[in-house]
Order: C-alpha cells, then sequence, then structure tokens
C-alpha cells in the first residue's frame, strides 16, 4: 500500500493532486496543531472538504494534543483510518472504541523515540500501527533507520496472531529507503516529498508501489 502525505502537497493544485494519487490506496492527510508538533497545518473543516472531493480512504494523522477529545470527529467526518498519537492520548483505549463505533479504523502512532513494547496490549484494540520514521512536524526529513526494529518486532506480533494491526511507515520514504522498509515487514508506506517533489507524482506512486510490491511473499 501507499499513502502520499498530503502536507506535502500544494494545495493550490489539490484537484490535479487529488487526480494524482489516484492510484495510490489511501491519502494520509496530516493534522498538525502547533502544539503537539511545532507545525500548523489542517484541520477537521478541511478533512470534511476533502471526503467530498475525493472518493480515496483518508488515512487521518492526528499529530495534536488532546486526541481524546477530537479524534472521533474525524471518523465522523468520514476519515477511514484516525490514527492519534501515544504520547498525547489518555485513554487510548476509550478512542480506538469511539473511532470504531463512528465507523473508522483506528490507528496508534509512535515517535522515533517511543518504544513499542509499552503499548502491544494496547494495540489489540488497534487496526492500525504507524511508527514514524522520522520526528513528526515537517515533510522531507532524512529517514531514521533505527526504527526498523520496532517494525520487525510488530511484524512478528501481526504474524504470530498476536496483533492484527497495519503497520505503517511515515517519513523520508522514498526509492532509497523504501526496500529496507518493506523488508521489514511494513503493509503501508506514506510518502510526501517523493511523489509530490516530482513532475509525475501518479509515476512516484506506481514506482514505490513496484519497490515495495518486490519484497512480499
Ligand atoms: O507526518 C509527517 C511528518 O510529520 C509525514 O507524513 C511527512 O509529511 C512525510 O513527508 P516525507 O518525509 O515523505 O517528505
Amino acid at each position: 500500500m501507499i499513502a502520499p502525505s498530503i502536507l506535502s502537497a500544494d494545495f493550490a493544485r489539490l484537484a490535479e493532486e487529488m487526480a494524482a494519487v489516484r492510484g495510490a490506496d489511501w491519502l494520509h492527510v496530516d493534522v498538525m496543531d502547533a502544539h503537539f508538533v511545532p507545525n500548523l497545518t489542517l484541520g477537521l473543516p478541511v478533512v470534511e472538504s476533502l471526503r467530498k472531493a475525493t472518493d480515496i480512504p483518508l488515512d487521518c494523522h492526528l499529530m495534536i494534543e488532546d486526541p481524546d477529545r477530537w479524534a472521533v470527529g474525524y471518523a465522523e467526518a468520514g476519515a477511514h483510518n484516525v490514527t492519534i498519537h501515544a504520547e498525547a492520548v489518555r485513554d487510548p483505549r476509550a478512542v480506538a472504541r469511539d473511532l470504531r463505533a463512528a465507523g473508522a479504523k483506528a490507528g496508534l502512532s509512535l515517535k522515533p523515540g517511543t518504544p513499542l513494547d509499552p503499548w502491544v496490549e494496547v494495540l489489540r484494540d488497534y487496526d492500525t500501527l504507524l511508527i514514524m520514521s522520522v520526528e513528526p512536524g515537517f515533510g522531507g526529513q532524512k529517514f531514521i533507520p533505527d526504527v526498523l526494529d520496532k517494525v520487525r518486532t510488530a511484524r512478528r506480533l501481526v504474524d504470530t496472531g498476536h496483533l492484527k494491526v497495519i503497520i505503517e511507515i511515515d517519513g523520508g520514504i522514498n526509492a532509497d529507503t523504501i526496500d529496507q522498509a518493506a523488508e521489514a515487514g511494513v503493509d503501508c508506506f506514506v510518502a510526501g516529498s517523493a511523489v509530490y517533489n516530482t513532475d509525475d507524482p501518479a509515476a512516484a506512486v506506481a514506482a514505490l508501489r513496484e519497490r515495495a510490491s518486490a519484497h512480499r511473499s
């Protein structure tokens, strides 16, 4: 799966960008609040508009404080998957329950320095696990390969039936890094610069998909 990150999109070209991501599986929507991360992007009204503008499943990544309060609104706005941050949430089980009740998948994200082990039990209530391979906040950063240990552990837990999550990775994914992420066991690759900083985003999605697929057994 390939999920272009909308943070890197040129909003003035939104309609064109939407067409370009038709070959992708999900559209990754980076919601930042200038508190949890030092950047401010878009919020619920934009997600509601996006929902009307495209059929592609919206993968909303909430890099915000107090996801316990805000996350369910994104599910109600029609997001396919709503990911909150482990470092920000107070009651992760309640958030997962509410997201699912509102018809969305529930996602949990870990920053690069946040270990997986303390979250494994909680992840039994979640549908997606987003492993950050950069510090959240900005596109165009360098991939942090150390996080692949978490991917490998998560892959083992999924393959042995302990977890049922889709494993996503986000940050610095491009033609040079996608192979190692795929090899470690990632299911869904979020890519911003590698898709939108090209002349042909649709071709970039196709090329990333081909590289990732080569590692699937
Ligand atoms: O959420 C984030 C960063 O916080 C990501 O979704 C990036 O926006 C991905 O961009 P690239 O690293 O692929 O340029």
